[in-house]
């Protein structure tokens, strides 16, 4: 990374959303299309040489960012600039140019070659497209010279092969080179080597990295692999349902993540940076529907740091639990099933019951720490202010009594917190920017977006 380097991609409130248009039964019922915010917002600047990683679990709009970063889809809302050119609004002249210096490599090479072309025809296919290098001859010795360069050597031995005669590696290798034929500046991958033989991937990815300093390339490397990232990339930007909510250098990223869900993510695989001091997070429930994302910070309602409101007298745990006690009740997902007691002289018990169960925290295999087999508790162990428990009390007893507009009253008002109210910029929190209530560090929703510099 040349830290005097100039920035090639600037990124700025880029979203794109899917589904914009109505259903049959939308347009019936009047109702307004919700659609799936794969990126939303998203802000970022990569610079020249740079590896830029970006991770986060599947579903995240990672695949979706990259797409938008070589146009293969037209932005909802935002701009993308590459080098210092808006890539929405160019000619058909700079079109093209700009066609030849980015490229994207995909996961799976079984798909993105087409079976009936042999090696040669593949390789050659974008020169052609591009009108680059002459004649057959010179295209010829091009698409040699490249095979050879990726590792496909001798390249005569190759040209005339099909993809089904090659093995995964040879043809991710085909792929490369497809990519890398027209000297490009800047190359999207995407899970480059997740399809890959785990023998095979090392090669690959040191062959990736000798690629970028011979053809002065810039990368972005997308991948749920936090090993691999960590091993490639520069810097790292975190994704979730959408939003991006953490950036930085990446040993900073791997090594003191700042945004809980990065902690989380982290976390779930410990191989990643083994010397950390490893806090597990304890995230609850699955990912959201991205149809439907949670209001304020999208990863409130998992998150194990999730904050109290200013005049909380009990314990940051505590407040987690009744808040994740609420949520249950107002989502449908409690309810007189979820206790064994019943029958009319036992509400009380049973209430009892069902506030355990309420105030348990579901937390998803990869998350659970190792020392704790279960992560119920007495709800007497928890420091919950008299008032709260008492909210909570009355509210798991209207729940049994299935009185659950009564139990949604009761909750009404109670257990609020900034995290499910206001969606967090991106502020600095040290060498990093990350999007979290808990730091209160210059917003950057009014500056430039960081650079590798920063
Ligand atoms: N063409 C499309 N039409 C509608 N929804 C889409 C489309 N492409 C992606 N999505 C949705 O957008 C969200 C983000 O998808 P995307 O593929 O970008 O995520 P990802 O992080 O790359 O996931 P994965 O690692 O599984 O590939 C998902 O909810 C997905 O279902």
């Amino acid at each position: 990374m040349d830290r005097n380097a100039d920035p090639l991609v600037e990124v700025e409130n880029l979203s794109k959303w899917f589904g914009m248009s109505q259903g049959v039964m939308d347009r019936l019922m009047g109702n307004e299309p919700s659609p799936v915010k794969a990126v939303d917002d998203v802000s970022f600047t990569i610079n020249e040489g740079d590896i830029m990683g970006i991770a986060g679990e599947s579903g995240c709009g990672k695949t979706t960012l990259g797409k938008l970063l070589v146009q293969l889809y037209e932005p909802t809302q935002g701009s993308i600039h590459f080098d210092g050119n808006d890539i929405t609004e160019m000619s058909n002249d700079e079109e093209k140019k700009f066609r030849k210096r980015v490229q994207m490599i995909f996961q799976d090479p079984f798909e993105s070659l087409n079976p009936r072309m042999t090696v040669f025809q593949s390789v050659v296919e974008p020169l052609r497209i591009n009108d680059m290098y002459g004649g057959y001859d010179e295209r010829r010795e091009r698409v040699i010279e490249v095979l050879n360069e990726v590792g496909l050597s001798p390249a005569e031995a190759y040209l005339n092969e099909f993809p089904k005669e090659l093995s995964g590696g040879e043809l991710q290798r085909v792929a490369i080179a497809r990519a890398l034929v027209v000297n490009p500046d800047f190359v999207v991958c995407d899970e480059p080597v997740s399809m890959l033989d785990v023998s095979i991937r090392a090669g690959v990815l040191n062959l990736m990295k000798e690629l970028q300093e011979e053809y002065g390339l810039t990368y972005v490397f997308i991948s749920h692999d936090l090993s691999l990232i960590r091993y490639m990339c520069d810097r790292t930007a975190i994704m979730y349902l959408g939003d991006l909510i953490e950036q930085g250098p990446t040993e900073e990223v791997v090594m003191n993540p700042k945004h809980p869900y990065t902690e989380a993510l982290f976390d779930a695989v410990p191989e990643v940076a083994p010397d950390a001091e490893r806090k597990r997070a304890n995230v609850t429930g699955e990912v959201p529907n991205p149809r439907n994302p949670p209001s304020g910070c999208r990863f409130h309602p998992r998150c194990s740091k999730i904050i109290p409101p200013q005049d909380w007298t009990g314990g940051q745990p505590a407040f987690r639990r009744a808040f994740q006690f609420k949520r249950k009740v107002l989502t449908g997902d409690l309810g007189p099933e979820d206790v064994e007691t019943s029958g009319e002289t036992a509400t009380g018990r049973a209430a009892e019951e069902l506030l355990e169960h309420g105030l348990s925290l579901e937390v998803p295999e990869e998350h659970r720490p190792a020392s704790r087999s279960g992560t119920t508790i007495d709800p007497d162990q928890l420091e919950l202010p008299r008032e709260a428990e008492s909210t909570l009390r009355e509210a798991a007893e209207r729940v049994v009594q299935e009185d659950y507009d009564g139990a949604r009253d009761v909750l009404d008002g109670a257990f609020e917190t900034i995290c499910e109210q206001e969606h967090p910029d991106l502020r600095e929190a040290g060498p990093q920017i990350t999007a979290c209530h808990l730091y209160e560090g210059e917003s950057r929703k009014t500056r430039k977006a960081p650079s590798a510099d920063d």
